[in-house]
């Protein structure tokens, strides 16, 4: 089933634009009130848009003002962050409930439960009752029963925010299991949901789609802020130099970019945090070409690259926050991210207000059209 949408509300400020290939998984992504949970309510039957059309191959879930179809006539269903199972139904007759709501006979709704109950691993607690369950448990269960209703669309509402990272981890593993082939759109602010689940993504963006495709593509060469900041990167934007890019504060870099891009051109470069050296600064600063100076990093510098020690861009730069980040600090400053060791950090002195200089190999800048 594939899914065409296009939607406006008013009231809400959405005005929404998006398609889901038979089978695919798409993530919704974007920051709070950016109109995720507006456009599953849309397509669930919950949310009534102003104007819009949305149809599952050739059936209209809604064509307004004239067509209606009321949610229990969908074949859609939605999953949200928390299980809301039937509390006094056992976990078998709760997965039951989803074919039997659905129009099939008891046996076939006792075997396709059967079914469901194997595949995500709730079999061995069938008989029990969902407040003897773990939050884990129960949200297995909720996906058993919405799956066992054979949907033709399924909506996932953050499926896994509710649970702890390790409980997380191994549900993100089932749920790649059964979306496969499965005509889905899940709403998540995980990155790692979005890599691991969905073939493509769209990035919403004051209830507009911002960006949208293959996942990876979106997710590693961002052109908007929130996408680069969901992913760690920092994205510049500007104008194509002979040798990079010059960026629309004025700084000009070296960088390398992934095709043929005209001078002059819109580009936007992609820097990882991960590749950018700190060190104190030196006399010799300059943010417009890489240096003889700019090739012998200071003590303390990190040299993640070797080609950051060859020709790196040297960038002045003031650092305008510290923050721990695993085993490493993540050093915001009024240019680059950068992640260093603590001891980077220590040595350098660093604290909010400190004059740096970044390091960036040119490699290390990846630069595409905007
Ligand atoms: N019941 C409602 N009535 C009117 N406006 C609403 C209602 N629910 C949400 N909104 C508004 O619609 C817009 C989109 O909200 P929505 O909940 O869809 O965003 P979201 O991306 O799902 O956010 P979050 O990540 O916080 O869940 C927001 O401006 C919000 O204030």
């Amino acid at each position: 089933m594939s899914l065409a949408l296009t939607a406006t509300s008013v009231e809400r400020d959405v005005s929404i634009e998006l398609s889901v290939h038979a089978g695919e998984t798409l993530a919704l992504l974007g920051p709070n009130g950016a109109g995720k949970s507006t456009v599953l309510g849309m397509l669930a039957g919950l949310v009534r848009p102003d104007t819009g059309r949305a149809a599952l191959d050739g059936d209209v879930l809604f064509d307004l003002p004239r067509t209606w179809t009321p949610p229990h006539r969908r074949g859609v269903a939605l999953l949200a962050q928390d299980a809301l199972l039937f509390p006094h139904l056992t976990v078998r007759h709760n997965v039951e409930f989803g074919p039997r709501s659905s129009g099939a006979g008891r046996a076939e709704a006792r075997d396709r439960a059967d079914a469901w109950l194997r595949r995500t691993g709730t079999a061995p607690f069938a008989d029990r009752h969902p407040d003897s369950l773990s939050g884990g448990q129960a949200q297995r269960v909720a996906i058993a029963r919405a799956l066992a209703a054979e949907p033709r669309l399924l909506l996932l509402d953050e499926p896994l925010a509710a649970l702890d990272v390790a409980v997380a981890a191994e549900l993100r593993g089932m749920l790649a299991d059964v979306l496969r082939d499965r005509t889905t759109v899940l709403v998540t602010h995980d990155v790692l949901d979005a890599y691991l689940l969905a073939d493509r993504v769209a990035v919403l963006h004051e209830g507009r789609v911002v960006e949208h495709g293959e996942t990876r593509r979106v997710l590693e060469r961002p052109h908007h802020p929130f996408t680069a900041d969901l992913s760690g990167l920092t994205l510049l934007t500007g104008g194509r130099t002979p040798t990079g890019l010059l960026t629309t504060d004025g700084l000009r870099l070296h960088g390398t970019a992934t095709e043929h891009i005209p001078v002059g051109a819109p580009v936007s470069a992609v820097i990882r945090p991960s590749a950018v050296a700190v060190t104190a600064p030196t006399a010799a600063s300059t943010n417009t070409a890489p240096s003889p100076a700019a090739t012998a990093p200071s003590p303390g510098a990190t040299t993640p690259n070797p080609a950051a020690t060859a020709s790196p861009n040297r960038i002045p730069s003031r650092v305008t926050g510290l923050e721990p980040h695993a085993d490493l600090v993540r050093v915001r400053t009024t240019t680059l991210t950068a992640l260093v060791p603590p001891a980077t950090v220590a040595d350098a002195a660093l604290v909010i207000g400190s004059s740096v200089d970044l390091l960036v190999a040119p490699e290390d800048v990846t630069i595409h059209p905007r």
